[in-house]
């Protein structure tokens, strides 16, 4: 039972989810985990498709990754999913059309009947997880949802989002432990989990509320942010869009997550002349990448060696790669979405725990990257008006970071000096690793997060 693995690889290299691309890489194995369904078409196979490097050019450094790839199988073509077709699936009884199942609404129904009926063990491949608690709507139809992500998610009406994971590593999956213990402590800042998939020790994907009036925290900043720049004459708190409350509230949230995440996850403290290293390490191998780096690398490091004197920094779980793009405003406060960590970890760095000022200073980054991102995308030559955008965006992000880090502090009493000299180092930490993300990602954006560097090592 088989698709070719040249179908495979074109697939990956052409899918966004796909982590590899600009590498070269081979389709090296592929395994079937298990289907989804009970008989009725189409057959819902989920594979396992391992992916090999290329040891040589761009990022070549070898290796191997796991993806899993749901395909929906048909003994016809299916026109009305043409646009979802992969290839042929040769089996011993005959051929199958084989279609990308998060495409395939009939597919993504036997998903949601799998969840609803996750008490009947018939199917012992794949295990369907349920929490208690809310009726699942087993009428809606799934969609896929159509924003950029590094994972796929198909929403059921208006009821619930299945994120199916795409790059598989055994192991616990933090984005479903997280979101488990959250939901369980009946945390308001997050969408609720419903259930989840896993195949021995291969965490798949899980089921969460679908926040139906949610609107994602980046756009919501980068509206502010052009109502400020519109109205030349006005200062950021007398425009309508003005966030300030906005950050305010977000603060609040994140330390109430924090709270409750150092209440249900172990806490434990780690050297401080180790943090110091890591940024340190970071820094360099960063400077390999972007060698803009090296003229603020020495002071880079003298904020990364204030650090090593701290003692014991205490850590928790967190959510790890914090910024607005993972937040949405609902009408019932802010949500903070995908616990996953930074998508270049490897699973075992981002369950270990960690110093809640990363996440803080995620969030301090995300405000100094909405303003110049604007700016950004409006070219203008006359120095004068750059010069007020300059002006106008720094006034936004300072606003904006200190009404966040007021409320997130307020119940501790404010930031004392080890705070303060920590969160320092997670910021330029943070703005390094930027660097690096958009050298890669987004070259046209370097700039931002090199200005930050600039900024806060001078
Ligand atoms: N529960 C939800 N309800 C509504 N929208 C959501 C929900 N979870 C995520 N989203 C939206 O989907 C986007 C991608 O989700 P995310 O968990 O970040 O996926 P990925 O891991 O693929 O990056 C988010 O930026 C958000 O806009
Ligand atoms: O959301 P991901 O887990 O994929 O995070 C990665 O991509 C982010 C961009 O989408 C990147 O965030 C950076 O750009 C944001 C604006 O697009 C900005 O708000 C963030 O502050 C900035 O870090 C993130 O770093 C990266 O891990």
């Amino acid at each position: 039972m088989a698709l070719d693995h040249e179908v495979l690889h074109d697939l990956l290299a052409h899918a966004r989810w796909f982590g590899g691309k600009g590498r070269t890489f081979t389709v090296s194995g592929t395994r079937v985990l298990g289907s989804v369904g009970s008989g009725a078409e189409p057959e819902v196979t989920v594979l396992l498709v391992e992916v090999s490097y290329d040891g040589q050019g761009d990022g070549g450094t070898g290796g191997t990754d796991l993806y899993q790839v749901p395909l929906s199988l048909y003994a016809e073509p299916q026109e009305r999913i043409e646009h979802a077709l992969v290839g042929i699936w040769r089996t011993d009884d005959g051929d199958r059309i084989a279609y990308d199942a998060v495409k395939d609404r009939a597919a993504m129904a036997h998903y949601l009947r799998a969840f609803a009926d996750s008490d009947d063990a018939s199917d012992r491949s794949l295990t369907f997880v349920r929490l208690p608690g809310h009726d699942l709507d087993l009428e809606a139809t799934g969609s896929l949802f159509s924003g950029e992500q590094s994972n796929s998610s198909v929403l059921f009406g208006e009821d619930s989002v299945l994120k199916l994971f795409r790059r598989i590593t055994p192991g616990e999956n933090p984005d479903i432990t997280t979101h488990r213990v959250l939901t369980e402590a009946g945390s308001t800042h997050i969408a609720q989990l419903y259930g989840w998939i896993e195949a021995a020790d291969l965490q798949l994907g899980m089921l969460q509320q679908f926040l139906r009036t949610a609107s994602d925290g980046w756009d919501l900043a980068l509206a502010s942010v052009r109502d400020l720049f519109a109205e030349a004459d006005l200062h950021a708190e007398e425009v309508g869009g003005d966030f300030a409350s906005e950050a305010a509230r977000l603060g609040t949230a994140l330390a109430e997550v924090h709270a409750q995440l150092r209440e249900s996850f172990p806490t434990s403290t780690v050297p401080a002349a180790d943090l110091a290293t890591a940024m340190g390490n970071r820094l360099a191998a960063s400077t390999e990448v972007v060698p803009e780096l090296a003229e603020y690398a020495d002071a880079a490091r003298a904020v990364f060696a204030s650090v090593a004197d701290l003692g014991a920094v205490p850590v928790q779980r967190i959510h790890a790669d914090l910024h607005l793009g993972q937040t949405l405003r609902t009408v019932l406060g802010w949500k903070l979405v995908d616990f996953e960590g930074e998508p270049a970890k490897t699973l075992a760095e981002r369950v270990l725990p960690d110093s809640p000022w990363r996440d803080v200073a995620g969030m301090l980054r995300s405000f100094d990257y909405a303003p110049h991102a604007v700016a950004e995308s409006m070219p203008e030559e006359d120095p004068d008006v750059l010069h007020q955008r300059a002006v106008r965006a720094d006034e936004w992000a300072r606003r904006n970071r200190k009404a966040f880090l007021a409320a997130y502090c307020a119940d501790s009493g404010g930031l004392g000096d080890t705070d303060r000299t920590l969160l320092t180092a997670y910021v330029v930490d943070k703005a390094v690793y930027e660097c690096v993300y958009e050298a890669r990602n987004r070259p046209t954006w370097l700039p931002i997060p090199l200005a930050g560097v600039a900024r806060l090592t001078s």
